[in-house]
């Protein structure tokens, strides 16, 4: 048996290095499509809206921007995954840090505590779209002001939701994790590999 025989190919819409890299590392054959979108922005959050129904309108919305460039395109027609993490603090969405300073308030809001990451995965075919969510706790030690520059320093933080990378440094801070560490990472390889492999028509 071969990987192809469990997978056929895929886009990727995302530019998160990590995505691409979990795909790969799981043998799964891949397009990754670049699009172009308003760079670094976060998508603005919906009075009202909880932090699991914006990341999964969020995931939807990649979706439906990728089906059209597909087409648009030209590209020929192969299902189309895609992803977006949050991370939650007390019903507030931590997004990517506008700068370091902005990271180190967020570092210092995790610090000591438990938070939740939500990843949420669309996948776009021919039949429509398919969704999958994965929910992780996420417990942080206390972290001291001289961590937090030290880690602030090495400018990880930068680009990733909740300014912190758990395939990084900063999985010295993480004194637990209950659920999905793809999930963390940005792609939930469980909820990926069910999506992929659903019979169709589910
Ligand atoms: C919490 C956490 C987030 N992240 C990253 C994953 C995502 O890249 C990023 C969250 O931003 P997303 O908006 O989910 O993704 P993206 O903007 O990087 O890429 P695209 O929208 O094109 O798919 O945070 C980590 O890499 N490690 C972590 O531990």
């Amino acid at each position: 048996m071969n990987e192809q025989a469990l997978f056929s190919p895929i886009y990727l819409a995302s530019a998160s290095p990590r995505r691409h890299e979990l795909l790969t590392q799981m043998g799964i054959p891949h397009e990754v499509l670049r699009i172009p979108s308003p760079p670094g922005e976060d998508e603005p959050r919906l009075a009202g809206e909880t932090p699991v129904d914006y990341v999964r309108r969020t995931a939807r919305e990649k979706a439906e921007r990728a089906v059209a460039w597909v087409r648009s395109q030209g590209l020929k027609d192969l299902p189309i995954l895609c992803a977006d993490t949050t991370v939650a603090l007390d019903g507030d969405v931590l997004g990517k840090p506008a700068d370091l300073a902005d990271a180190a308030a967020m570092l210092r809001r995790l610090s000591g505590r438990a938070h939740h990451v939500y990843s949420a995965l669309v996948l776009a075919d021919a039949q429509g779209m398919r969704e999958a969510l994965s929910r992780t706790e996420v417990s942080f030690k206390t972290l001291s002001e001289e961590e937090i520059a030290w880690y602030c320093a090495s400018r990880e933080p930068l680009g990733k939701a909740g300014a912190y990378g758990i395939q990084g440094k900063a999985a010295l801070f993480v004194a637990h994790l209950s659920g999905s560490h793809s999930g963390v990472v940005g792609l939930p390889l469980y909820e990926t590999y069910q999506l992929l492999t659903l019979p169709a028509g589910r």
